[in-house]
Order: C-alpha cells, then sequence, then structure tokens
C-alpha cells in the first residue's frame, strides 16, 4: 500500500522499479553492499579462472546472494530504526546491532562455504562424500 494512493498494490512493473530504485539507494548510500559486490564479482572471476564444477557455482550463487540479501535486510532495518527514532536510544542500538551481527555471521558462513568449495575444486581437499 502507498500511502496517499486508493490503490492496494502498484503494477507488477511498478514494483519490480520500486526494488531496483532501492538497489541503487543502497549501493549508492552503504559502504559494505559496495565492498560485498565487488567481493562477489572476484569471487566469479576467480571461479570462471579456475573451472568451478556446476554444484560449485550453485553455493557460491547461494552465498554471495544471501550475503547481499542480508546487507539490503540490514540497511533498511537502520532506515525503519531511524525512522523509528532520531534519539540515542538502548533499543535502537540493540536492534542495529544485531541486525549488523546477522550480516556478519552471514558473511563468515558464506566465506567458510567459499574456502571449502575452492579448496575441493582446486583439489587440496578430498571428495564431498
Ligand atoms: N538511535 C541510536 N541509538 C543508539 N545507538 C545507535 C543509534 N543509531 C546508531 N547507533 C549505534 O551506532 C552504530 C552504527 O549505526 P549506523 O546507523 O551508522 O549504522 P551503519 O554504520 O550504517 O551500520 P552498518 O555498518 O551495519 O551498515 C549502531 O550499530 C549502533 O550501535
Amino acid at each position: 500500500m502507498i500511502p496517499g494512493s486508493n490503490k492496494d498494490h502498484p503494477s507488477f512493473i511498478r514494483s519490480f522499479g520500486y526494488a531496483i530504485e532501492g538497489f541503487v539507494t543502497a549501493v549508492k548510500t552503504e559502504r559494505n553492499i559496495k565492498v560485498m559486490l565487488v567481493a562477489g564479482v572476484l569471487t566469479v572471476i576467480v571461479g570462471f579462472v579456475a573451472k568451478l564444477q556446476l554444484i560449485s557455482w550453485a553455493l557460491i550463487a547461494i552465498c554471495i546472494g544471501l550475503v547481499i540479501f542480508a546487507e539490503l535486510c540490514n540497511t533498511a532495518m537502520e532506515a525503519i530504526v531511524d525512522l523509528a527514532t532520531q534519539e540515542l536510544h538502548p533499543l535502537a542500538k540493540r536492534a542495529k546491532d544485531i541486525a549488523a551481527a546477522s550480516v556478519y555471521v552471514l558473511s563468515i558462513t558464506a566465506a567458510i562455504v567459499g574456502i571449502l568449495v575452492f579448496a575441493h575444486d582446486f583439489g587440496l581437499i578430498g571428495s564431498w562424500h
């Protein structure tokens, strides 16, 4: 629902446009998303050089997508907190710190999966089973 609009939902194309707008805003305003996108692109380039297996590409794609997803959610939560209060508040701090922690947990998990995938495809560790 858009405040002031008599329609329940924007059209599908318009919704997609808003999502693109949100992504572009997040990339422009959040340094962390830029870092994650660069890390994602570098991982894909190294993946091509290393000629990753299909299953490895699937794991890498999930990891990159989830980390960017988490950072987008974190950015949205920061905006909601800032909308709720401009004051220093312990609950605002808790919400932002926990949201940030969720991104770090996922990033560390993704890094571990990435290391395992590349180590496997480079023949440094044995088979998956
Ligand atoms: N209203 C507030 N009340 C109390 N502490 C706050 C408040 N706003 C921010 N903080 C503290 O400052 C930290 C940084 O907040 P900020 O909004 O600048 O996020 P950020 O630097 O963009 O975070 P990230 O690096 O995760 O994107 C928060 O994690 C929190 O500890």
